[in-house]
This record gives structure tokens, sequence and C-alpha cells, in this order.
């Protein structure tokens, strides 16, 4: 599995946000298991403003084929020790929506796993979307961007790279990787008052795993 050698990595600059959208449009929304077991399919506009402000930071990549086309985007952030607040007002912002559901599963994940305060850390790296365009899948392209989002998070002083896992795909990745497994939900467990399940994504897709690595 090696990558091909005209594929590069690239941060991504604020005049770049709208294209690396338009692929996680294509090549990511429409198969994330947290999307696509909600309906509307779409994602919510909140959910694209939710990634796309996260491109300030300097830690959003995509993968280049070629110079100009992307094949692949990695959407991440920082955060410190209050993201389970943040998430929070978020939630409360969207309550009732689709992103409200999806925000409720990441909120309780954030509070349950809280890896500043499990790891006596300031800051992490939260890797929040990765997506590769289907034609150069198993090439080793979302290895390539994970790989260089550790090397911008030790270059920016974070001491570990965290990810919530919604798709088995996702999550063997991180596993391959050597990250360490330290949360799982099953879908089936998270349902709402009347015990409905909040999120129903297809098989294979059964839990969302947290993993990380201390870099
Ligand atoms: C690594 C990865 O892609 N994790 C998915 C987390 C859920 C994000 N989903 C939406 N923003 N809709």
């Amino acid at each position: 599995m090696s990558v091909p050698d005209d594929i590069e990595v690239r941060v991504v600059g604020s005049g770049d946000g709208q294209a690396m959208m338009q692929f996680l449009l294509e090549h990511y929304y429409r198969e994330e298991p947290l999307t696509v077991g909600c309906s509307p399919p779409e994602p919510d506009e909140a959910d694209k403003e939710f990634l796309l402000s996260n491109i300030p930071h300097g830690a959003c990549l995509i993968a280049l084929q070629g110079g100009t086309r992307i094949v692949g985007a990695l959407v991440a952030g920082p955060k410190d020790a209050h993201e389970a607040d943040h998430l929070t007002e978020e939630l409360v912002k969207h309550a009732g929506t689709k992103w409200g559901r999806i925000l409720s599963l990441l909120t309780r994940i954030e509070r349950q796993t809280n890896v500043c305060q499990r790891y006596g850390i300031p800051s992490a790296m939260h890797v929040h979307a990765v997506g590769v365009d289907p034609t150069l899948r198993r090439r080793g392209v979302a290895a390539l961007l994970v790989k260089a989002v550790e090397e911008l998070a030790r270059s920016q002083g974070h001491r570990l790279v965290v990810s919530d896992c919604s798709s088995s795909y996702s999550a063997r990745l991180m596993e391959r990787l050597g990250y360490e497994l330290i949360h799982t939900i099953r879908y089936d467990e998270f349902l709402d008052e009347s015990g409905q399940q909040i999120i129903r994504p297809p098989a294979p897709h059964d839990c969302i795993k947290t993993f990380v690595t201390l870099l």
C-alpha cells in the first residue's frame, strides 16, 4: 500500500475553505455514519460551519493529486479541558436539529473521555473528520493525512491527538496507526427519553470509538 507519488498534503488556508467543504460534501458526509444515521441525510449548515471553523487553527489538511485535485481532507482543531462545556453551548443552540442530535452524542463522549484531565495535559488536537476520494482509498492517503496532523500538533505544542471514529473504517485506520482505543459507545445504546435509537447508521457501523495517541 504505497501512496501514489503525485499526492501531496497541504494545510488548508482561508481561501481553500469552500473547496475543502465541496470535497467533504461529496466524499465524506455522504458516508459518515452520524450524518447518514440521522434524517434528513444531508449535514446541517451548522455542522458544516463547525468543521469550517477549525480552518483558522491551521490544522486542517487536504491531499492534492497533481497539485490540483483534492483527493482527501482532514479537519482538526485544538481543544482544552473546557471542550465539553463549549460543545454543550453549541448543543443548546442547536437543540432539536440534526446537528443537535449529533452534538448530543459527541458531547457525551467528550464528557466521558475528557483526555486533558485523563492525561494531565492543557490541550489536545482533536481530529473531527477524515475523508478520502473513493477512487483512491486503501492507498495510505488517510494515514498520510493523520501523520501530517500529528506533526502539526507537535509543532503547535500539543502532546496528544484524539479522534471519535464514527465509522468502522476510520476505527480500523486508527488501530492500524497504533492509536489506543479509550472509549466506545454502541449506537443501539444511544437512546432518547422515549427509548428510541437517536442515530441509526447502516451496517457495519455499530459504534463510535475514541482513539488517542501521545506524541
Ligand atoms: C474522524 C471522523 O470523521 N469522526 C466523525 C465524527 C463525527 C463528525 N460528524 C459530523 N460532523 N457530521
